[in-house]
């Protein structure tokens, strides 16, 4: 019989050779460090007295670490899937965009900058990985960079999740009451590198299985991504490209940022 993937591991006693990692790419049987100054930014009052204060909280946080946190807060429980969906992918939307509008405020663009093109497609996904014989010869995902424009995360429990950070692994602490937010290699571009944009993989774990909701704000095909013009006019670090452009050159990197980036870069004087 069809063994089926929930079940997999109550069956499958060591980790199947095609997904062990090379050891160069393994974790390994390190410990790693807790990561505790991954940013919380309180958006209670970012529509009154308190905006100009996140709005630079969000700038530091991006600029010195990449990844930040946010209180999460929860309406009503409906009883339908579809429908959780729906309403959860609604409030995601409108949860990013109002991030956006305090960012583009941060990089002195006008109200609504991200609006429209830049976001227009939304993808929801939702990773589920059931515990592994030993996480140490595998990953959950590989190390990557968001290539979109910018990710709300919504974990669980079980950690998982780590930052490359001081040159370093570390581990992000699961919290299940607030929201961790990844500026995406588009917001990079757009704030000609003001933001940073973490590397980022997940773990897997021995005894329990992990489930996390990604939503990604991703710019359509052929809106042309730059340096924001009224920010950096002077000295733009990279040249106009569709998002097209960008996401077939970023796969023919291996999805790796800073040669696809590298594709687009100005020449420096
Ligand atoms: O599941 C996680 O904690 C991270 C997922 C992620 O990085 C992604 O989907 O791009
Ligand atoms: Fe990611």
């Amino acid at each position: 019989m069809e063994i089926l993937m929930s079940n997999w591991s109550k069956v499958v006693k060591s980790v199947p050779e095609n997904y062990i990692f090379p050891p160069d790419k393994r974790p390994g049987k390190h410990v790693f460090p807790v990561v505790n100054d991954v940013p919380v930014i309180d958006l209670e009052n970012a529509q009154g007295q308190n905006r100009a204060d996140i709005i630079q909280q969000i700038l530091s946080a991006s600029q010195e670490f990449g990844f930040f946190q946010t209180k999460l807060s929860y309406g009503d429980k409906p009883t339908r899937y579809r429908e959780v969906v729906g309403e959860y992918s609604v409030e995601a939307r409108k949860f990013l965009l109002r991030m956006l509008d305090l960012i583009s405020e941060g990089l002195g663009l006008k109200p609504g900058y991200f609006n429209g093109e830049l976001s227009k497609i939304q993808l929801l996904s939702v990773n589920h990985h059931i515990p592994c014989p030993n996480p140490s010869l595998t990953l959950g995902m590989p190390e990557h960079t968001d290539p979109n424009l910018i990710t709300m995360l919504h974990q669980c429990s079980v950690p998982g999740l780590q930052v490359f950070h001081k040159g370093q692994w570390m581990n992000v602490d699961p919290t299940t009451d607030s929201l961790i937010v990844i500026p995406g290699l588009q917001l990079k571009v757009i704030s000609n590198g003001k933001f940073c944009s973490p590397i980022h993989r997940v773990m897997t774990h021995s005894e329990e299985s992990r489930t996390t909701i990604g939503t990604f704000l991703i710019p359509s095909n052929d809106v042309v991504i730059e340096p924001a013009k009224d920010y950096a006019a002077d000295d733009p670090v990279y040249r106009g490209f569709t998002y097209k452009e960008f996401f077939s050159t970023f796969t023919g990197s291996n999805c790796v940022a800073e040669t696809a980036l590298g594709c687009f870069k100005n020449n420096t004087k």
